[in-house]
């Protein structure tokens, strides 16, 4: 990992530099499905890849095959694709429940692993107790670590949203990330507006997210507003209003010639 202002280095991807990096979930059940949806990824599609360990069957409650599956997963991707770990909690809208001891368990099995036969970087959510410890473990260990908040029933007003963004900054983020579920035109126009805000003298890169269809457009013009990675699904899609990662890279190729 590489930093260098706004920029963070994961292998042959820096985020926050042009084009908004496409990362494309995995929500694979078995590590063997994961493997073999990694093997499958089309070349070129993927800059990041996140491997969504929530979606793993029995990973709250083992250590050892969220380690495991991270191990093959690494081993199953091209060199230059970093990998992010990621076990999104129930309560953010995780696919399966753990108490802040498995939660706890599976990252610090996920930082156990990191080197280069491990992950590049770990989701850390802000609401993890302690985060501030679990995010500095986990830098010491050498990954990257995007502190994140989802919110899949609203979106909070635009000085809230940058308020939780300062917040992920300070617990150590080397990239903050937030994610909402707009309900109108003017939620979106607050996710863009908290996007530009902290993005405009931030000191690393941001990824901001509006979820479902009203969203789409955060999406896709996300780094217009300053927004460094946006997430497209390869086959299942990891959240509501994810596109199809090939498409989104269409639309992005476009807006960059435009600029
Ligand atoms: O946080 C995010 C963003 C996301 O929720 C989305 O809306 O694309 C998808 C998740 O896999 C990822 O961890």
């Amino acid at each position: 990992m590489t930093t260098n202002d706004a920029l963070l280095r994961l292998r042959g991807t820096t985020l926050g530099a042009g084009s908004p990096s496409v990362c494309v979930p995995l929500v694979a059940t078995t590590v063997g499905d994961a493997v073999d949806a990694a093997h499958a990824l089309p070349t070129g599609v993927a800059d990041v890849v996140e491997l969504r360990l929530d979606h793993l069957t029995g990973a709250a409650a083992d250590p050892a095959l969220v380690g495991a599956a991270v191990a093959a997963v690494r081993a199953a991707l091209p060199g230059e694709v970093p990998l992010l770990a990621t076990f999104r909690s129930a309560r953010e809208g995780g696919a399966q429940p753990a108490d802040d001891a498995a939660y706890a368990a599976v990252v610090a099995a996920v930082v156990a692993g990191a080197g280069p036969d491990g992950a590049d970087a770990v989701d850390v959510e802000l609401a993890t107790p302690d985060v501030a410890d679990t995010v500095a473990r986990a830098r010491a260990a050498g990954l990257a670590v995007v502190v994140s908040h989802h919110d899949f029933v609203r979106t909070p007003p635009a000085a809230d949203l940058v308020a939780l963004l300062r917040r992920q900054r300070d617990v150590g983020a080397d990239v903050c990330k937030v994610a909402v579920l707009p309900h109108d035109p003017d939620d979106v126009l607050a996710l863009l507006t908290a996007t530009r805000e902290f993005a405009r003298d931030a000191d690393r890169p941001v990824v901001t997210v509006a979820m479902g269809a009203l969203g789409l457009v955060t999406r896709l013009a996300g780094g217009v507003f300053g927004s460094a990675m946006t997430f497209g699904a390869v086959g299942t899609a990891s959240a509501p209003g994810q596109v199809d990662a090939a498409r989104l890279r269409d639309v992005l190729t476009l807006l960059h010639d435009a600029s």
